[in-house]
This record gives structure tokens, sequence and C-alpha cells, in this order.
């Protein structure tokens, strides 16, 4: 019957026996194999997991037709390290020649140049063969074989290679489209994304045999490091991408923590697999990776539920390569079958994540965009706000400018107009006060100086007379009966007698310092600084003729008016004002007594000194 894991397509004429299989024994020949007393067990899944020293297999094909044909049988994992098929041929006792594919081997050394590892199986007709296989590998054992005719290998190999074509083509144009963002963007998220795609085209490349067929065929030491390289980048640099395209590290915690460790373990993974191969073995890289699936779906949809606005694509993203992911890790670790959906469902998981994650980026930068226009509103609205800002602040700094020009000119016309008040004021209190000064020292009535003033400059002119050693006389005139004046003619008539005698005393005090004053009630006295007594008692006696001759009338009535005068001439330079005047007074009284309109010189109390001012009596 036919083995669950020997597929065998459209072959009638092919009997195929169940797949058995030893492990171990690896320096063993095939006819020791053959020959080996070891159970063989059941193959029941086309995987046996990780086995360090590898594993031997053997099946057997009846061609129940009556002329030979040539088969293939195809190990669809094209990863392992090496795999050798040798033919037995039972009844016959042949073996046929050995034959070698794998990837720690160089592509020459393969009985047919294929993506896939494909053995040409020679079958006699109607003849048993067994068909021994030993499979070494570092990594899981997977096994996925096929039969097929030669039909069928051009078949799938052009079906293999369109799919690997379209897929490259589609990854071509998502790789150049954000090769041409990264120049223009500058955004290292594109540059890692790229990184990303080529990983997986790194790690496509070497699942499917393509790349050893057409790019590395004859680096074997090198080439059986690409399937664990691949898919360590595949795994680090999403991780790398991650980190800077969701900014990770802003949010911290748990999130933070777990990124950044599996970038770091998966950074380690890829040094171990180049510099140190043998320790790669114990890092528990299948573990580790589906733990990564589980592990990084939760946390972008963390990051989505916590509002980043590129977790949501992302996530989705994500999670079509991880459920294609984990089918391959279940398939490959024996859980699920391996067939070519789940050997390569990956592509598509791929491709869709490719384009996905493309329009999350595409979706970014629409994002940023309307950010930054949102920005440069918001930067144009306030530079306008400042500039209005600023233009209201020269409106008022002008205004305050205007104000206070305003204000100085306020200020100057009001301190002018104050300072022409006070200037006013001033000429007036001027005036007031010399018109003060002129009152308090005039006699209202005559306009003669009044006696204040006379003594004052009296007291002067003795001062003056006593230093320059000059003359100095008074004379000290009194109406006489002036009473009788009064009383016959009224006090207004009085008043203009005393007014008409004011008048002649002061037409005759000619020479600069002569002063007439009114001395009280009807006597006046005179000041005659530098007059001797003769010149004194000269002018008395003018002064006595004008008042003579004076022709006053009240109404029709003539009215005769005659004064008495008295002289004193300043008999010593001790004599004080007072004694001066009281002999002029004595004088006017002797002047009185003796009949009235005379002159009288005063009392010879004249000293030595001073008697040639006084020489002539009158
Ligand atoms: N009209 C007028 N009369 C005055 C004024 N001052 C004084 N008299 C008067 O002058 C007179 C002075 O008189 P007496 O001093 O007594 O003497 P008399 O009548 O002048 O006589 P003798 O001086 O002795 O010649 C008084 O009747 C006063 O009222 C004045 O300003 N106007």
């Amino acid at each position: 019957g036919a083995s669950p894991v020997l597929q065998t397509r459209g072959a009638s004429a092919l009997q195929a026996g169940t797949v058995q299989y030893l492990l171990g024994m690896p320096t063993a020949d095939f006819r020791e194999i053959a020959a080996t007393e070891r159970d063989w067990q059941l193959l029941s899944k086309p995987n046996l997991g990780k086995q360090r020293d590898g594993a031997w297999l053997r099946f057997t094909l009846h061609n129940r037709a009556d002329r030979a044909q040539r088969w293939y049988l195809l190990l669809k994992w094209p990863v392992l390290d090496r795999v050798a098929v040798r033919l037995h041929y039972p009844d016959s006792g042949r073996w046929g020649t050995p034959m070698l594919a794998g990837d720690a081997l160089a592509l020459s050394a393969r009985p047919l140049a294929d993506h896939h590892f494909v053995y040409p199986l020679e079958l006699p007709p109607d003849e048993l063969v067994v068909v021994y296989m030993q499979v070494q590998a570092r990594e899981t054992l997977a096994l996925p074989l096929e039969l097929i005719d030669e039909k069928q290998l051009i078949e799938g190999k052009l079906r293999d290679v369109t799919l690997i074509s379209l897929f490259f083509g589609g990854i071509l144009v998502i790789v150049l489209y954000n090769c041409s963002l990264l120049i223009f963007t500058r955004d290292r998220s594109y540059f890692l994304y790229v990184l990303y795609l080529l990983s997986a085209v790194f790690y496509v490349l070497t699942i499917t045999g393509f790349g050893q067929l057409y790019l590395w065929p004859e680096i074997p030491a090198l080439s059986a490091r690409f399937y664990g390289l691949s898919a360590a980048l595949c795994f680090l640099t999403p991780m790398l991408f991650a980190l800077r395209f969701l900014g990770i590290r802003r949010y911290g915690g748990w999130v933070w923590a777990v990124s950044i460790t599996l970038t770091c373990y998966w950074g380690l993974v890829t040094l171990a697999i180049l510099l140190a191969p043998t320790l790669a073995r114990y890092l528990f890289m299948e573990t580790v990776a589906l733990l990564h699936c589980v592990v990084t779906m939760a946390v972008t949809l963390n990051l989505w539920m916590r509002g980043n606005p590129s977790a949501r694509l992302f996530s989705i993203a994500w999670s079509t390569l991880l459920v294609f992911t984990v089918i391959n890790l279940l398939a490959l670790n024996g859980t699920l079958p391996l067939n070519a959906w789940t050997l390569n469902g990956q592509l598509i998981g791929m491709f869709t994540e490719f384009v996905l994650l493309s329009m999350a980026l595409a979706e970014r930068i629409n994002v940023e965009r309307n950010r930054r226009i949102a920005a440069q509103q918001l930067a144009l609205q306030a530079s306008e706000s400042l500039a209005e800002e600023r233009a209201l602040h020269l409106q008022a700094k002008q205004e305050a400018l205007d104000l206070q020009l305003h204000a100085n000119e306020v200020l100057e016309a009001r301190v002018f107009e104050r300072t022409r008040a006070l200037e006013d004021v001033r000429c007036g209190l001027e005036a007031a006060n010399a018109e003060l000064m002129r009152l308090s020292t005039t006699d209202p009535l005559t306009q003669l100086a009044n006696r204040r003033r006379f003594d004052r400059l009296l007291e002067e002119e003795i001062r003056r007379a006593r230093r320059n050693g000059s003359p100095l006389s008074v004379l000290l005139a009194d109406i006489d009966h002036f009473k009788r004046v009064n009383d016959s003619y009224g006090h207004p008539f009085g008043d203009e007698c005393l007014r008409q005698v004011a008048a002649v005393l002061a037409a005759h005090c000619q020479r600069a310092g002569d002063v007439a004053a009114r001395y009280g009630g009807e006597e006046f006295v005179v000041l005659l600084p530098g007059a001797g007594r003769q010149q004194a008692v000269a002018l008395a006696e003018l002064i006595r003729c004008g008042i003579a001759n004076l022709q006053l009338q009240h109404g029709e009535q003539p009215v005769p008016l005659t004064i008495s005068l008295g002289v004193a001439t300043l008999a010593t330079p001790l004599e004080s004002p007072d004694e001066l005047l009281a002999a002029a007074d004595a004088a006017l009284y002797q002047a009185k007594h003796q009949g009235r309109n005379q002159v009288v010189l005063a009392d010879d109390r004249v000293s030595d000194a001073w008697s040639d001012f006084s020489s002539q009596p009158v």
C-alpha cells in the first residue's frame, strides 16, 4: 500500500511500499545497512526531528509494467546537508550507483541539477527495487518525498519557477518602491524594511532550493549554513524594523523588554551561525521561533490597543506571516502534514505581509504628511499672531510716544504759561510793592514824602554829611493860624491850602537830595543836604515869600496864607536827627512867638569846626 509519506502521482504502473527508517549509524555503508539486524521502524510522518547522526530510510518499488521505467524520487526540502540514495535489486543482488545531493555538497555532485533534490530511479520491468537513503542534516530531518515521472518533473519545475518568479517579481517591486521611499524620506524605517525584504528573499531562495541552483551552486561550506542564517535574519530584521517603525522604546515595560530581548537573541543566533555553527545547535532556535511568533503578536496587539497608529496594519501584516510560519514550523516538526501548502504557504504569507507592511509605511507617510501640514498651519498661525502682536506692540509704542510728545508739549505750554503768569504776578507784586512803598512813604494829601520817609532820609543824609564833612540844614514850616482857615472855610479848603503849600515847597526843592515832606497836620519839613545856614535861610525866605504870595481864594473871598519857618543847620558831626529837628522846632516856635510869617535860625549851637557854615545871622 501507499505510504503516507511517499506521494506517487499518477503512478498507475508503480507500486510503492511503506517507508521505513533507522536512526543513527552515520558511518555505515549501504551494504551494511541492507544487511543490518536492527529493526526498521515505520515512518508515519515525513519528519524525524533533529537527529545528530542522521537516519536511514528504505522503501520498495515494484515496476509492474513490461518495460523499464525511469521515475524520479523528489525530496522537496532542499536544506538538508547530505542525502545519499542507492538502489538495490534484491532479485539479482545488484546495487545501483550511489547518488548524492545536499546543501553541504556542490550542485555538480547531484545526479540532476534541480532546485529540489532529484534522484532518477531506473526501474527494470517487473522487478522489485529497494531504495535506500541516508539523510544527514544539522537541522530537522523534514522529508517531503514524492515519486514522479519525467513529465511531472518538468511540469513541477515549470510551476515552481513561475511561482517563484512571481514572488520575486512582486518582492522586487516592493523593494524598489521602499528603496525610493528611503532615498526621498531618509527615514531609517524603510532601510530596515528593505533589509527585512532582502532577508526574506534570502530565506525563500534557501528553502526553495533556487538559491543553490542559480546563485551559490559551488560554495557548499557556506550554503549549508544559509537555512539557519536566513531564518535567523528573518526574525532579526523584522524585529529591528518593528522597534523603529512602531517606536517600541517609547512604551517601555514588558513590551520593550521582550522586543529587545528577542532582537538580541536573534542577533546572537545570526553571529553564532556565521562564526560558531556548532554552538548554534544549543540555541533552541525552533522553540524560540515559535515563542517569538506568539510574543511579537502579543506586542503588536498591545501597541494597537494602546493607540499606536501603525500597529493596526502591522499586526494584521505580521499575523498573516505568523499563521503560515507557525503552520510551516508545525509541518516541519511533524505536527502537520508536509505538503505544498504547509511548505510554500509561507511564501503567500510573506507576500501578503510585505504588501500590507508597504501599505502601513505608506499610511505612515500620509499620517506624517497630515501631521506636518498641521504643524505648518500651527507654525503659520503662530507666526501670524506673532506678527499681529508685534504690530500691536509697535502701535502701542507709537501711541505711547505720541502721548508722551503731547504731554511734553502740554507740559511745556503749561510751564510757559505758569512762568508767564508767575512773571506777571511777580511784576504785579513788584508794582504793588513799589506802589506800597510809595504809598507808605508818601503823604496822600499833598503827594510829598511823609514823615517816615523823611526820618529815614534825614538819618542817611546826616551820616553822609558826617562822612563828607558837608553841611546839612532842615527847615520846619508851619502854616499860621490854620485852625482858623479850617474853621472859617471848611476842612476841604484847608486841605486845598495844604496842597498849595506843599506845591510851593516842592517847587523850591530843586537840588539833588532836597526833600520836602509833610511832617504832620499843617507842619512841613524840608531837608537840604549840602546847604549851610545862609543858603538854608535864603531858601526858607524864598519859600515864606512864595507862600505869602499865593493868592488863595475861597469863592470870591481872598484868603491870605502865611507860614513860619524854623531853620536849623547841623551844628556838630555828632548831632542826632532828633536834636537837629528839636533845634529847628525851637526856631519855629520862636518864629511863631515873634509874630509869625518869618524865618528864624536856630540858636547858635555851632561848634568851632562848624562855625563857618553858620556865620550869617538873619
Ligand atoms: N484842613 C486840615 N486841617 C488840618 C489838618 N491837620 C491839622 N489841621 C488843623 O490845623 C490846625 C492846627 O491848629 P493849631 O496847631 O492849634 O494852631 P494854628 O491854628 O495853626 O495856629 P498857630 O500854629 O499857632 O499859628 C487844627 O485846627 C487842625 O485841625 C489837615 O490835614 N487838614
